[in-house]
């Protein structure tokens, strides 16, 4: 673990890496898991092969350890010039016009994803090198028949210069296989790819990213072999996580012989919304009505996506804290239906318009703006609303959830409250364990550069009496605990 942990942290660091090989952890220190060990692979007549738990398995059971076929960053993907410069523009225009300033949150110019289409080239390029990779593996994947690919939309691609480097490569591949299995390749591998690939974020549950880009420069795509067999459920009870390109898949909960083991393919923080919503971010060939949906939406008034995404985190970032935090209440305001600050612990289970999640991100947003300017006990307030939503809403241990904790137990203590401090503490130590395990020593050793950040000013009054000179983390943390 030890030597996983040495090479992920210098992956870690690597700034925008040329090549997606950058991240790659070498296969002599990943923990790689045969699937076949707790889980087995069945057909369901409605959604087609899956994974089902051979055994009772209690939370906390790691299923597999898988790294992908192929997989691409999201900076890689870039948008055109126009749309970056019209992004940077909207700096610029203040508080002159908020109307149009909402419409933009609204309907800002969306560059046509090619992401798919990258990772398609790439798989393209491996089948030149190595064609068995498409007997062996690819051809195993959904869509497996004809019926199954007629029932699909048509691919595609979204732009010309890809279609023709995707024709390129198609005729090459016809110089070392069959002109039938090409043709196959051709019809099937585009719909592989998009009904199997798996978002892949390295420590997304870190506050801190390295980087120039941030978060998005560790970001991105990837297609794996076993882990595509996991279906969708907005209830999943498997959790998955990255450690640079190695994706981790772990029991949420207790789950017993004979049951599905299903993954959620949204992000977790959307999934309390309504089905209408889930489908259409998820876009699959499936509709995700939910176990126990009581509620039927046709239509909602408000975004389908969520409002507060990274573009606008950057953009309330950049701002001075003073700033920011009316810029925050006024969004919050908005998503709260104008009700203002006031209304922010109101039920917003049956409120059409902002996303539940949108709601949570300015709060945590607040939340680090007011810890900074030296005001925790505030701050700790939002942080324990951020728990009550991961708690109530997301599902079991997830992995944000353990960041929220973290923060908590450093505004707690630094508000002087120590029991409170070590009650977040511990909670977030045992979650952390329970899907990442390792002990204290794996859970400081991947916080340490969030616990570098300085998000505080140095610890007065009560809280400095606590610490005796020592480091927070040093102090809710300590190592002995594991
Ligand atoms: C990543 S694959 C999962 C494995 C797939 N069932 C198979 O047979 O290989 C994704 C596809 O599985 C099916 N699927 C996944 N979750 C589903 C669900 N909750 N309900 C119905 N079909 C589902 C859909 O056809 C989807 O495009």
């Amino acid at each position: 673990m030890e030597e996983l942990l040495d090479a992920v942290d210098a992956l870690a660091r690597v700034e925008r890496p040329e090549l997606f090989d950058a991240l790659t952890v070498p296969e002599d220190v990943s923990p790689l898991l045969d699937p076949f060990t707790y889980m087995e692979l069945k057909d369901d007549p409605t959604k087609g092969k899956g994974w089902f738990a051979k055994q009772n398995l209690p939370a906390g059971t790691r299923l597999l350890v898988a790294k992908p076929i192929a997989a691409v960053l999201h900076w890689e993907d870039e948008p055109p010039e126009s749309n970056q410069d019209e992004m940077e523009s909207g700096d610029d225009d203040d508080d002159e016009d908020d109307e149009d300033d909402d419409e933009a949150l609204f309907s800002g110019p969306e560059p046509e994803p090619r992401i798919n289409e990258l990772l398609l080239v790439d798989l393209l390029e491996e089948l030149l090198d190595n064609k068995e990779l498409w007997f062996n593996t690819l051809t195993q994947l959904f869509p497996r028949t004809n019926e199954e690919l007629a029932a699909l939309p048509a691919w595609v691609c979204p732009d010309d210069a890809m279609f023709m480097e995707v024709e390129s490569l198609l005729e090459q591949l016809k110089l070392v296989l069959p002109a039938e299995t090409v043709t196959e390749i051709s019809k099937r591998l585009p719909h592989i790819v998009r009904y199997n690939i798996l978002s892949m974020e390295t420590c997304s549950e870190l506050l801190s990213y390295p980087g120039p880009d941030g978060h998005s420069s560790l970001a991105g795509v990837a297609l794996y072999h076993y882990p595509s067999f996991y279906n969708h459920s907005s209830r999943p009870n498997v959790n998955r996580w990255a450690l640079g390109d190695l994706m981790f898949f772990v029991t949420n909960q207790d789950v017993t012989a004979g049951q599905e083991l299903c993954i959620s393919y949204l992000e977790h923080d959307v999934l309390c919304e309504s089905p209408y919503r889930r489908n259409s971010m998820l876009r699959m060939d499936f509709q995700d009505g939910g176990e126990e949906e009581d509620r039927q939406v046709d239509s909602e008034e408000g975004p389908d996506m969520p409002v507060v995404d990274t573009d606008v985190q950057n953009e309330l970032m950049g701002m001075n804290p003073l700033e920011r935090i009316d810029a925050i209440d006024e969004l919050l305001q908005q998503a709260l239906g104008e009700k203002g600050p006031a209304s922010e612990t109101m039920e917003l289970s049956d409120r059409p318009g902002w996303f539940r999640c949108d709601v949570h991100n300015l709060q945590i947003l607040k939340a680090i703006t007011l810890d900074a300017m030296g005001q925790s006990g505030k701050a700790l307030e939002l942080w324990e609303q951020a728990v009550v939503f991961t708690e109530t809403s997301l599902p079991p241990a997830d992995e944000s959830g353990v960041m929220i904790r973290t923060q908590a137990a450093l505004s707690a203590l630094q508000t002087g409250d120590w029991h409170r401090a070590k009650q977040h503490a511990e909670i977030a130590l045992r979650t952390h364990d329970l899907v990442f395990g390792g002990g204290v020593s794996f859970f400081r050793r991947r916080y340490r550069h969030d616990f570098a950040l300085k998000l505080r000013p140095v610890p007065s009054g009560a809280a400095a009496e606590l610490l005796q000179g020592k480091a927070p983390f040093e102090l809710l943390w300590p190592l002995e605990a594991s």
